[in-house]
């Protein structure tokens, strides 16, 4: 194997968390093919356009020799044009020039016989006698992702599992929203959104109500079902950059992007009440509790759990089909701060 590609295989597969791994694919793609521009896409089946541009990379030679990495550029506007135009086509690794004298390859990846990135790789000077590199490189990652995406994510709901939401709370907590994927860039042409102020990021669980009854009256297998929708509702009804967790049997995590109090209630309630409002096949209609708190830097992940969990119990003892948020039952008085009636739990 060319020691090039090996070098490099190496050390995009030293990373053992797919955000990271991401990013190690793109800054060695942008190392092979200098004055490019390396972006990377995710698609999702849920949000128009189907797919994101999660981050992209310039390196920049300086006088000195020393190089700039330039994280987040923006793409150069004929490669935003041509993959809006052709998406539905770029299955396979396609070659093409633009007006702009710009040279671009895209290659897509796919896990499971589905696509879900794309590398697009931009430059004014052709890079044709790299595309070998590119292509070992990329199939070896298209190998490595599928290895990723199975231990991150739910086998019955594809959503990320309990483990994954471990390690992104705490990386979260560590480097609040500033973390490179997952991230609103404003120079990235993507939907322009502007951060309201007093806006916060919240963690929100959401529970069946007696699932155990639908499991009990229809079965195991409808139960699943049930799941598998209510994943797929949630996938459409929140944004891109909103995490989206199976945490355990019938509950689910969202930990939703910066926004302020009274958005994050109404973006809560309106999924609630969409739920309770869908008609499930078989299973007719449910409804969900969901109890949701504050993510603030000081916090510990523990900590912002049990919060939104105390809310959700509440929830659950005061009718269900409901939200309740953890910082407002305590003004309220309804819950104390830390110690429950018949909760000798102390924090
Ligand atoms: N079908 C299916 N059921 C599951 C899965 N994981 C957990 N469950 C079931 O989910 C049910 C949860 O029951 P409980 O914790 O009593 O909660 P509940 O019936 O929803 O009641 P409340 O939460 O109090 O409204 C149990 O019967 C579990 O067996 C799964 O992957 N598939």
């Amino acid at each position: 194997m060319d020691n090039e590609i090996f070098e490099s295989i190496l050390k995009i597969t030293e990373k053992q968390d797919s955000d990271e791994f991401s990013l190690s694919i793109v800054a060695t793609l942008a190392e092979i093919i200098p004055d490019s521009v390396v972006a990377l896409f995710e698609y999702c089946q849920f949000t128009t356009p189907p797919y994101q541009c999660i981050t992209s990379l310039s390196i920049e030679q300086q006088d000195s020799d020393k190089l700039r990495y330039l994280w987040d550029i923006k793409l150069p506007a004929s490669s935003h044009q041509y993959i809006r135009d052709h998406y539905q086509a770029l299955t396979h690794l396609t070659e093409y020039q633009t007006n702009d004298d710009r040279y671009h390859v895209f290659i897509p990846i796919d896990i499971e016989g589905k696509v879900v990135f794309g590398l697009e790789i931009s430059s004014l000077r052709s890079f044709r006698e790299k595309l070998e590199v590119l292509v070992a490189i990329t199939k070896v990652c298209q190998n490595f992702y599928a290895i990723l995406s199975y231990s991150e994510r739910d086998s019955l709901t594809g959503l990320y599992n309990r483990r994954t939401y471990d390690n992104k709370l705490n990386s979260l907590l560590k480097n609040q929203q500033s973390s490179q994927l997952h991230h609103y860039h404003p120079e990235l042409e993507q939907e322009t959104r502007l951060l309201l102020p007093n806006s916060t990021t919240w963690l929100a669980i959401f529970d069946i109500d007696f699932f155990k009854k639908i499991n009990d009256k229809f079965g195991h297998a409808y139960g699943d079902e049930v799941l598998l929708t209510l994943s797929q509702f949630m996938q459409q009804s929140f944004r891109n950059n909103d995490l989206l967790f199976r945490y355990g049997g019938e509950e689910f995590v969202l930990i939703l992007e910066p926004v302020p109090f009274e958005q994050a209630v109404q973006v809560l309630n309106n999924f609630k009440t969409a739920v309770a409002q869908y008609k499930f096949p078989m299973v007719g209609h449910i409804t969900i509790s969901c109890g949701f708190a504050k993510i603030s830097k000081k916090d510990h992940p523990k900590t912002v759990f049990d919060c939104a969990d105390k809310a959700l119990y509440y929830a659950k003892e005061h009718g269900r089909n409901s939200v309740y948020n953890y910082e407002l039952l305590l003004e309220q008085g309804q819950i104390q701060h830390g110690i429950e009636e018949g909760d000798i739990e102390l924090f």
